[in-house]
């Protein structure tokens, strides 16, 4: 009988990559070396395990790759799987890593005389308009979202929304563009996703599920 295909697990570029690579490690995934290099425009990868590859694609696409099967694993932030709300995807393992929060920014200036509970409609520059609207609705509230990508912190000073929903972390990049967080939407963590149909028809699944589980364990 021929090899089933390998486990493709997808990976986020950029700041979570880091904090991925020891968990991987401690699951026993090792990727060949120009995984960890920046510079390489490979997009696929081997590892020293036959039955597992890695692709390393944009955040927001970790969650599209697993949800449509390509892929059949995904590390991902938990901002990403709420904004999508895929129903194809699992996610059974909260990593431990990636810790941040989404949260509603608005000036230093205009905060000082704001009251959130007073709001009925605000416009908010955002990359997570799904959940900003679904936050905002749950408390009565018409949020009217302008999507961007990035340098949501610019929004406000430009006049193209007077606040921001973003990710925050140590707030600096608040501060250093003079706003202030009024609201938390939620915390964040990175989390292990899994195809919900592979699960069933790929008998490998299960126990990487359980090495990433273990992996976390080790880690703490
Ligand atoms: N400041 C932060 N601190 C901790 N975790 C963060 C922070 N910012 C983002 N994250 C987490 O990392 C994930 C990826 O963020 P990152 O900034 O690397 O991607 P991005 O620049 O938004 O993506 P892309 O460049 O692909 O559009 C987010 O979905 C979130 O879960
Ligand atoms: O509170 P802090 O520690 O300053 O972190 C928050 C910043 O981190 C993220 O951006 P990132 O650095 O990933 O840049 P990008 O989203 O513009 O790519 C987020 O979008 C904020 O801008």
């Amino acid at each position: 009988m021929s090899e089933p295909p390998p486990l493709i697990i997808a990976v986020p570029k950029g700041r979570i990559l880091a904090e991925a690579l020891p968990l991987l490690a401690r699951a026993g995934i090792v990727p060949e070396a120009a995984f960890s290099d920046e510079d390489s425009r490979l997009l696929r990868f081997e590892t020293d395990d036959p039955g597992i590859s890695l692709i390393r694609v944009r955040a927001f696409d970790v969650a599209t790759f697993v949800a449509h099967g390509a892929a059949q694993l995904g590390i991902v932030g938990s901002d990403v799987i709420a904004e999508f709300g895929y129903s194809e995807l699992y996610a059974p393992v909260d990593l431990g890593i990636g810790h941040c929060r989404l949260s509603v920014a608005e000036p230093v200036a205009m905060a000082a005389h704001d009251d959130p509970r007073g709001w009925s409609h605000v416009r908010v520059a955002t990359k997570y308009p799904h959940v900003t609207a679904a936050h905002f609705a749950a408390r009565g509230v018409q949020a009217e979202c302008v999507k961007l990508n990035g340098a949501m912190e610019l929004a406000p000073t430009l006049g193209l929304a007077p606040r921001i929903v973003d990710l925050v972390s140590s707030g600096r990049t608040l501060k250093e563009n003079g706003l202030v967080e009024v609201e938390e939407i939620m915390q964040v963590t990175s989390r292990l996703i899994v195809n919900r149909a592979a699960m069933k028809t790929r008998p490998q699944v299960v126990p990487l599920v359980e090495a990433f589980r273990r992996a976390v364990e080790a880690g703490a």
